[in-house]
């Protein structure tokens, strides 16, 4: 049974569906060193934001095939790290999305109405009612950061409380703004008018800091910032200042630079007009079960040898894209690998040419799964489908593209010609029925031909004698020919013959199958 470490707490629902199909260790609040020592015998991890998978944490996750991230934010994990180990990295795209939008929600009415602070006063025996005057939020500016699945729930919500809403985020359609009721505005303009602001957006190198003192200076006196997506994109240090001076009007936190947040922080000595909580944006018990199922659901199905529908890593590969494609994709992967052993040493371009059907289908798994075949002779089990872009891209290897919908012999067919230290090569494949493989064509010779484990090519003259001697040969080998297929293209001229074979091929028989009269060249395949 494969193993999955739980490294965070994850609803046991999820825990549930592990256990279908792997032993399960819950093991909360190990240490940086604990998990380096523990990730070797693990397939499978489960987090949320609490476990730092960092490089040398998961080069150390020997087995890991599957990181699975029981939330969004994926900003925990050393993504690239993953990729180029192999290991598919998933998340929870929409299982919490409600949960944080509420609890931003949740912020900017406390900001208003002092709940924090009216609740501590009331607990410490007093009852006081004016220092707690709020404002409404009805008819106020809110300007959201970032109109994602959240920023959007938010601006939804606050346009029903009667708020306007301005938005920033470059990545967003006008239309989309238009059907939310949002005003599109450059960011300067939104730190200008806004009453409140509310960050919805992932950290990254350019939203680092984004909020800084320089942004704060231009804010209005009374602005309120709530910040539930990531921390570090507030400059802490800024904030807590323009807090505690009254620059600004309040700000409440769930996410911090570093988290835990430290004992020591100015931000927990900034005064009552910050509010902060433990990043508790997805801990909703609906939350806590939507991300643990979907999670738990795609690491039970990469064990099993099925793709995940959310896969951070694997670009367009989701369930739906595989069952369509799962035909082709097998088929370029043989034929990345076929056209690998043909080239026999350094391949630097491979061209794809998608023919018929499958012209107009999403045509990156396809080529992927060409290169997985065509790096797999070299690197085996270490390429997959995460890896195998960035590993062909580390190489060198200069990938084209082209698609033809014309429909020739076959409703859908796959062309790859690859160049390289030995020259060019080129394989051709199609699908017989909806599912069978077949060789159609190799270097411009027509065949048919079912891949098989072990396989032998020549390339020779079409005369009398070839196929006897070949055989009397492998006879005298003991080598079992299970088929066998002659493709030329011209009477007596060049020819290419293919054999399936039972038997892996002595490599010392190859100089005695060229020494054959009419024989020019032989390769071993094995696919
Ligand atoms: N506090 C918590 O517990 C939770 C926090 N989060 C965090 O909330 C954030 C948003 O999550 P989702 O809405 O699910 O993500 P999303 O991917 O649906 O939306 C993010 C939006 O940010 C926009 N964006 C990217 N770069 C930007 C930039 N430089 N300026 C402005 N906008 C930019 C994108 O175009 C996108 O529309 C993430 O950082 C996520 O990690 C998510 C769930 C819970
Ligand atoms: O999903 C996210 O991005 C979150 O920030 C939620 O984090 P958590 O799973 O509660 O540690």
């Amino acid at each position: 049974m494969p193993k999955v470490l739980v490294s965070d707490p994850i609803d046991q629902v999820g825990i549930d569906i592990l256990s279908q199909v792997a032993t399960v260790d819950v093991k909360t609040n190990l240490s940086p060193d604990e998990l380096i020592k523990a990730l070797p015998e693990y397939d499978a991890i489960m987090i949320r934001s609490g476990t730092k998978l960092t490089k040398e944490a998961i080069e150390a996750g020997k087995n890991l095939k599957i990181i699975g991230r029981a939330g969004v934010g994926v900003d925990n994990v050393d993504v690239p790290t993953a990729t180029r180990q192999g290991i598919v990295v998933v998340n929870s795209p929409e299982g919490n999305t409600i949960a944080a939008a509420e609890h931003a929600l949740a912020m900017m009415l406390s900001l208003s109405r002092y709940i924090p602070e009216a609740n501590a006063s009331i607990k410490s025996g007093k009852w006081d009612r004016k220092s707690f005057t709020g404002v409404e939020v009805y008819k106020k500016t809110l300007g959201v950061i970032g109109l994602g699945k959240i920023g959007s729930h938010v601006a939804t919500v606050a346009r029903a409380l009667g708020m306007r809403l301005l938005a920033y985020d470059p990545f967003l359609t006008a239309e989309r703004a238009e059907h939310l009721g949002v005003n599109l505005v450059e960011l300067e303009i939104l730190f200008r008018e806004s009453d409140y602001i509310t960050l919805h957006l992932p950290k990254t190198k350019e939203t680092y800091h984004l909020i800084n003192a320089e942004s704060l200076k231009i804010m209005k006196p009374n602005v309120r910032i709530i910040n539930c997506a990531r921390g570090g994109i507030i400059d802490e240090a800024a904030l807590a200042e323009a807090v505690k001076n009254g620059q600004i009007g309040g700000a409440a936190l769930d996410v911090f630079e570093n988290e835990p947040l430290e004992a020591e922080s100015t931000l927990r000595a900034a005064g009552s007009r910050l509010i902060l909580t433990p990043h508790l944006g997805a801990s909703t018990e609906e939350a806590q079960t939507n991300v643990a199922v979907d999670v738990a659901e795609q690491i039970r199905d990469v064990l099993l040898g099925l793709p995940a529908r959310a896969a951070v890593n694997i670009p367009g590969l989701g369930p739906d894209v595989w069952q369509k494609l799962k035909p082709y994709l097998q088929l370029a992967e043989m034929l990345g690998n076929l056209v690998g052993q043909l080239a026999g040493g350094r391949v630097d371009t491979l061209d794809v040419r998608l023919q018929g059907e499958i012209a107009t289908s999403e045509s990156q798994p396809i080529v992927v799964a060409a290169l997985k075949g065509l790096l797999s002779p070299a690197l085996r089990e270490r390429v997959n489908f995460v890896n195998a872009s960035l590993e062909a891209k580390e190489r060198g290897i200069r990938v084209t593209e082209t698609r033809d919908a014309t429909i020739e012999d076959y409703t859908g067919s796959l062309h790859l010609t690859a160049n390289g230290t030995h020259g060019q090569q080129s394989v051709t494949g199609a699908l017989l029925g909806k599912s069978e493989l077949r060789i159609t064509n190799i270097n411009d010779f027509p065949i048919n031909v079912a891949p098989s484990h072990y396989m032998l090519l020549t390339l020779h003259r079409d005369m009398p004698g070839i196929i006897g001697g070949l055989g009397s040969l492998l006879g005298n080998f003991n080598v079992n020919i299970a088929s066998m297929q002659v493709g030329r293209r011209m009477v007596r001229g060049e020819a290419v013959m293919v054999l399936n074979i039972d038997d892996p091929l002595p490599a010392s028989l190859l100089e005695e199958i060229v020494r054959i009269p009419g024989v020019k060249d032989a390769f071993v395949v094995n696919l």
